[in-house]
C-alpha cells in the first residue's frame, strides 16, 4: 500500500482544467473517479482500478452531489456528506492526486423562480431565460429500470458526467457496476459522442454479509439493514438456480419479488436484461444481468448480479 498523501483540493473549473493539462504535459495519463462523496470501500475500489489503469497516472476523484439528477421528490436534501472524512480516506490511499469539489457546476441564470429558491433548485427543470438548458440524453437506455421511476436521473447523470469530462479532460474514467445502468449509459454516451475516454466498469464491493456498499446504507436502521440482505441473497439464489437450469425469467423474477416483499421490502423493479443492451429477456441463454431496486424504509437500494449460463 502507498504511503498516505493528501490530494490537492480544487474547487474551480478553470483551475481543474489547468491542473489536468499540466499533468498531461508531464506525460501522465489522467484517470477520473466521479462520486457524490460519503466515500466507502466501493469508491476506494474504483480508485484502485484507476491506479492500475496506467503508469504514470494522475488520479482525480470528483465529489459533487449533482442536483440535476434528483427529481424534486427525491433525497437531494438528505444525501449524506462528510468532506473531511472523505479527504482522510482519500489521503490514506496514497494514490489520489486531486479532489475536484466544485460548489456548483451549473449556470443558474436570473430566472425569477430559480432565484426565489436561492438558485438551489433540486431539479434544474425550472431554470429558464439565461440559465442552464443543455442536456445529454441516452434515449433508449435511459428509459427502463431506474429511469422508469427516476424521471430526470439519467439525463442529469449523462449531463454532469459530460461536464466533468469536459472540465477534467481525462483519458480514463472508472464507474461501479453497482449502478449498472449508469455504467452502460456512460459507455454508450462515450461511444456515440466520441469522447476519447476509456470507461472502466468496476465490480461491486459488498459488506461481509453481502449487502452492496452504498452511501445511502447509512440511513438504514439496524432492522432495515438486516431485511435488506434479502436483496443480495435472492440475487445469489437466482444465479445459482439459473446455473442449474432454472432459466425462466418470469419464475425467477416472481421468486425475487416474493422474497423481497416477505422481508418487508417494497419492490420498485426486478428485471432480467441483456448485459449490454439492457433489453429484457424471457429466458436466460446468454449474458444477462438481474437488476433490482427496492425500498427498505425510506431508503431506495439498488443491486444486481451478472449471469452467463454459457460460461
Ligand atoms: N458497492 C460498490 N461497489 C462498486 N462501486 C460502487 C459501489 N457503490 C458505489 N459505487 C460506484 O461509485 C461511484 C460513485 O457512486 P456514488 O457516490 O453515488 O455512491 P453510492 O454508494 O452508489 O451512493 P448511493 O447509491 O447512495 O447514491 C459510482 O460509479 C458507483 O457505481
Ligand atoms: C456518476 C455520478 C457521480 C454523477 O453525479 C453519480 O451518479 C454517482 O455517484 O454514481
Ligand atoms: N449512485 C447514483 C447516484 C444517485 O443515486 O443519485
Amino acid at each position: 500500500m502507498a504511503a498516505p498523501r493528501e490530494p490537492e483540493v480544487i474547487r474551480d473549473k478553470a483551475a481543474m482544467r489547468a491542473w489536468s493539462r499540466r499533468r498531461r504535459a508531464e506525460g501522465k495519463t489522467i484517470a477520473v473517479v466521479p462520486t457524490m462523496g460519503y466515500l466507502h470501500q466501493g469508491h476506494l475500489s474504483l480508485i484502485s482500478a484507476a491506479a492500475a489503469s496506467a503508469d504514470p497516472v494522475a488520479i482525480v476523484v470528483t465529489i459533487y452531489v449533482n442536483p440535476s439528477q434528483f427529481a424534486p421528490t427525491e433525497d437531494l436534501a438528505t444525501y449524506p456528506s462528510d468532506f473531511d472524512g472523505d479527504l482522510r480516506k482519500l489521503t490514506s490511499t496514497g494514490v489520489v492526486d486531486a479532489v475536484f469539489n466544485p460548489p456548483d457546476l451549473y449556470v443558474r441564470g436570473t430566472d425569477r423562480r430559480a432565484a426565489a429558491s436561492g438558485g438551489a433548485v433540486s431539479c434544474l427543470e425550472e431554470a429558464a431565460g439565461d440559465g442552464h438548458e443543455s442536456w445529454v440524453r441516452v434515449e433508449r437506455l435511459e428509459k427502463g429500470l431506474c429511469g422508469a421511476s427516476r424521471p430526470v436521473f439519467f439525463r442529469g447523470v449523462a449531463t454532469v458526467v459530460s461536464k466533468l469530462f469536459n472540465i477534467i479532460e481525462p483519458d480514463v474514467a472508472v464507474f461501479g457496476k453497482k449502478d449498472y445502468q449508469q455504467w452502460r449509459i456512460i459507455c454508450r454516451m462515450v461511444r456515440d459522442l466520441d469522447f476519447a475516454i476509456e470507461i472502466i466498469g468496476s465490480e461491486i464491493v459488498r459488506e461481509a454479509d453481502g449487502l452492496a456498499m452504498s452511501s445511502r446504507n447509512v440511513h438504514l436502521s439496524r432492522e432495515e439493514r438486516e431485511k435488506a440482505l434479502s436483496i443480495s441473497r435472492s440475487l445469489v439464489d437466482a444465479r445459482t438456480g439459473a446455473l442449474k437450469g432454472n432459466t425462466d425469467c418470469k419464475q425467477i423474477k416472481n421468486k425475487i419479488v416474493q422474497t423481497l416483499t416477505e422481508t418487508g421490502g417494497q419492490v420498485d423493479y426486478v428485471e432480467i436484461v441483456e448485459q449490454e443492451s439492457l433489453v429484457p429477456v424471457e429466458q436466460i441463454d446468454g449474458p444477462v444481468v438481474i437488476c433490482v431496486a427496492a425500498w427498505f424504509g425510506k431508503v431506495r437500494l439498488i443491486d444486481n448480479i451478472e449471469i452467463d449460463t454459457r460460461s
